[in-house]
């Protein structure tokens, strides 16, 4: 019996493709997997039996994913799977800040008990006027899953869009309309675009990226957008500019105390993948890279370790080995294997960075001391016995 535990509500129809064999428990220290969506999951003490981690969404920052992978747990994420949900709710932002719609609403509430209010609006609605997006130029910073699809809708809304990313994927470049204008100086972005939107992940490298620096070069009309996550701006700096009239509006998926409330920020809740269609799609997709790496030792979409998949496993028995990135590990394996009188039938073995993984199907049973020779292999973070 596999045991799964959920820090995050997570969608039904993902959790419904568990089969008999699988059972949801209450304490993370009884867990093999666990499902996770913003939770933070840093201070959290992470229990021996733990195999895999699956993010329902896009970004990790909230998972140690070194510490992790020293203890060879697997930490995956749903890439793509909540995009369009993000991608919508930018454009509402775009609306928000271009146009006072929501001091519009705010006045017709305000004044819901006057008999008059449809005159009285005809002569109040000048106050929230505001400009159109169509004919505007938008940067879009970072072509990921959410950069390319508010950058190719952009084009259909008649914006001019520039886009910056040095890392994009072969596929992400694939997707990219080729109407949207490649940019290699992020600066470019900054001093030209009347809207701004940020769509990398939180890194070290990325922490704080719309800086000072890169607000001072914006136009007095630029409007910024930020669903990816509040730490990649200097948010500071963004309140002090938008106090002094330096640039018009911050939209913000992300509240904290130096924006909400500030002159010229609109916050959101945190509700970028905060749809039917994305918390379904995130589920669907998390739980089925956590069946596939625990039944057939499969790493689809990881983020500390490789992927590597060799379907089902077809032979007698079938092993999973997270390791350190180091020379002669395979050797170790072979040779324990080989000793033990086990024939390899077949073997991936995949790299990342400083980790890697060996899945191993073999001709018989591996057993107990063998499994424990290779685990105690040095530069062996896990063995997995999958079959
Ligand atoms: N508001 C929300 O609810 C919500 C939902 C989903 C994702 N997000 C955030 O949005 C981020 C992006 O999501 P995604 O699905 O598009 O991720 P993604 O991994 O598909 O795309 C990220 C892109 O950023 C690019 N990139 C990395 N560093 C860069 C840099 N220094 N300059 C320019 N580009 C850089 C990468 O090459 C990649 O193409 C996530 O990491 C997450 O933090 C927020
Ligand atoms: O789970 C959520 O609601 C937020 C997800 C989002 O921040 C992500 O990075 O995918």
């Amino acid at each position: 019996m596999h045991k799964y535990h959920c820090l995050n509500p997570i969608a039904a129809v993902g959790l419904d493709l568990f089969s008999d064999d699988y059972q949801k428990v209450e304490d993370i220290k009884d867990a093999e997997a666990v499902l996770v969506r913003s939770a933070a999951m840093h201070d959290l003490e992470l229990p021996e039996g733990l195999a895999a981690v699956a993010r329902a969404g896009a970004g990790v920052n909230n998972i140690p994913l070194d510490k992790c992978a020293e203890k060879g747990i697997v930490v995956f994420n749903t890439p793509g799977a909540n995009a369009n949900g993000v991608k919508e709710l930018v454009f509402a932002g775009m609306l928000y800040a271009s146009r006072d719609i929501v001091g519009g609403i705010d006045w017709c509430l305000a004044n819901q008990n006057d008999e008059n209010i449809a005159k009285t609006a005809e002569k109040q609605k000048k106050n929230f006027a505001g400009t159109e997006i169509s004919g505007k130029k938008l940067g879009v910073i970072g072509l990921g899953a959410i950069g390319v699809l508010v950058a190719n809708a952009a084009t259909h809304m008649g914006m001019e869009v520039y886009g910056y990313d040095p890392y994009i994927s072969v596929s992400a470049a694939w997707s990219l309309s080729r109407s949207v204008k490649h940019i290699s100086n992020v600066e470019d972005i900054y001093r030209e675009c009347d809207y701004i939107t940020i769509h990398v992940p939180l890194l070290d490298s990325t922490r704080k990226m719309i800086g000072a620096d890169a607000i001072a070069m914006m136009k007095p009309t630029a409007i910024v957008l930020n669903f990816a996550r509040d730490l990649l701006v200097d948010e500071e700096a963004m309140v002090d500019a938008l106090a002094a009239g330096k640039i018009k509006k911050y939209v913000s998926d992300f509240p904290n105390t130096t924006t909400v409330g500030a002159k010229g920020c609109i916050v959101t809740p945190h509700l970028g993948a905060s749809t039917a269609e994305s918390e379904d799609n995130c589920a669907l997709m998390a739980v089925r890279e956590i069946r596939d790496y625990l039944e057939n030792g499969n790493i689809v979409h990881s983020v500390n370790f490789p992927d590597c998949s060799m379907g089902a496993c077809m032979t007698a028995g079938r092993i999973g080995i997270l390791h350190k990135n180091e020379s002669g590990m395979l050797s170790h394996f072979t040779t324990i294997l080989g000793n033990a009188g086990i024939n390899i039938d077949g073997m991936a073995n995949k790299s990342r960075g400083d980790y890697a993984y060996a899945l191993i199907d073999v001709d018989t049973n591996v057993p107990e001391d063998v499994l424990a020779k290779l685990e105690q292999t040095d530069g062996v973070l896990k063995v997995r016995k999958v079959k």
